[in-house]
Parts: C-alpha cells; structure tokens; sequence
C-alpha cells in the first residue's frame, strides 16, 4: 500500500479568490528566479480553467522581459483554432505587464506528431532547467498534461528517466492528436502547482491521492515523482466564464 505523496492543499471560496492568489504565488516564483539567475521560466496548461488566473498573473509587476512562457502540452491545431493552448495564452497571460515576457509555443506549423514533437523539443533545448514554475490542469479522468490513461505511448509519458522533453500524444479520450512536456520536465519543476475547480475534479484528485491505489492515475504518477512537494490549488466553483 503506497502512501500518498507528499503536497499541499489551498482551499478558495471561490475561482477569483483562487487566480489572485495563484497568480501572486507564481510571480513571486518567477521574480525570485529572475532575482538570482536573471532569467526564469514558467510552463503552464491550456483547457477551460485557467483564463482567469492568466489575466491576474498577466497583470504582476515583474520582470517579464526576463521570463520564458511555455506550455506543457498544446493540442496539434494551429495557433489560430479556438482549442489552441498557444491562442488562450497570447490571448489572456501574454497581455498588459506579461505582454514583454518571451513565447515559446510547442506548435511549429506541421500536425505531424512525430515531426512536431522534434521540433518542439529542438525549440526548447535552450531552456534552463529545471522549470521556475509549472502549473497543472487535470481532468476528470485523472489526466495532467497530456498524459491522458488511453495514452498509446503512456508508460514513456510518464517515464521519469525520459530524456526528450517534448513527446507526441495519440489517445482516443484526447480529441486531436497531443504534444506534452515529459515527466522530467512538469515533476522537477521548482515550484509545482495543480489548479483544479469543482467538487467532481477534488473528488478525482483525492481518490487518486489514496494509498494503495494499483495502477496510479497520472496525476498521482507526477506527485509521486515531484522532487517540490506540489500545491493544489482549489476553488468549488466551475464558472467557465472567465
Ligand atoms: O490542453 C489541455 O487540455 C490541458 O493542458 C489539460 O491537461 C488540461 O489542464 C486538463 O484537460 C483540464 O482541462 P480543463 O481546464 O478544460 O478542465
């Protein structure tokens, strides 16, 4: 029976209160980093929830000229189809104060999994690690990044010896074809954040959570593996509307 991993759990009345808090917590994150390595490097994940916690964090008085955005996964759609994650971020984080911050998308112009996910991983090669700041979605079916449970590939996703750092994801639960950071990257990142709202989602995430789970959801494959005890940071509202 495997304990749980170890992490922290930050309750918020509501989605607001959530996205100022989380959005404070990983500025100081990145001003720290630029502080005392010049540079940092945020990763974070596209879907429905975060909008609102991009337009706070886009707001943060820091050095944005000295910060990276990434994703940690992106759908493989080009940046203008509504289901891009590069879309969402250039439309509500690299905006006001972030607008300086440099982009690297995971989208390189071709749909091909395999070529795109070369091409990814060249465009990060250049990235510091670990990651400054990484912040996690799941889904109901307990995925985080794209490392979705019908994954073809998903032992390599969650492999944490994997020396890529950009893989291609084909799962029948994940709608298009999927580009994601790999283990390494999202598990050893300095900061380590899994923003979730709605009962259903806390409801997912602590059955994960519970020892003695036999084939672990991917969520708890990445706690297990996060070298900073992750924060979950949680709200009972599911206003899409950001
Ligand atoms: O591209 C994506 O979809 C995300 O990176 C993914 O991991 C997301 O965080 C979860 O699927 C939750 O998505 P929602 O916020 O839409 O529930």
């Amino acid at each position: 029976m495997r304990p749980p991993p170890p992490y922290g759990f930050q309750a918020f009345e509501g989605a607001d209160a959530l996205a100022e808090a989380l959005a404070e917590t990983v500025a100081g994150h990145l001003d720290k980093a630029v502080g005392s390595n010049g540079r940092a490097t945020l990763a974070v994940s596209g879907g429905t929830t975060p909008a609102r916690f991009f337009r706070q964090l886009s707001q943060r008085p820091i050095d944005w000229e000295r910060v990276t955005v990434t994703l940690v996964d992106e759908r493989l759609v080009p940046p203008t189809a509504a289901r891009s994650n590069e879309r969402l971020v250039r439309e509500t984080l690299l905006r006001d104060r972030a607008e300086q911050a440099r982009f690297v998308g995971l989208w390189s112009g071709t749909a091909d999994p395999a070529a795109a996910a070369t091409a990814a991983d060249e465009r990060l090669a250049d990235c510091p690690l670990p990651l400054d700041a990484v912040v996690l979605g799941m889904g109901l079916d307990g995925h985080t990044a794209s490392y979705f449970p019908d994954a073809e590939n998903l032992d390599t996703l969650l492999d944490p010896a994997a020396r890529a750092r950009v893989l291609p994801v084909r799962a029948q639960s994940a709608g298009e074809d999927r580009l994601t950071l790999t283990l390494p990257l999202v598990a050893r990142a300095r900061f380590l954040a899994l923003h979730i709202e709605g009962e259903a989602k806390r409801t997912v995430f602590e059955q994960a959570m519970q020892a003695g789970t036999a084939s672990p959801a991917p969520i708890r494959a990445v706690f297990e593996r996060a070298t900073t005890p992750p924060t979950v940071y949680w709200a009972p509202s599911e206003d899409k509307k950001p």
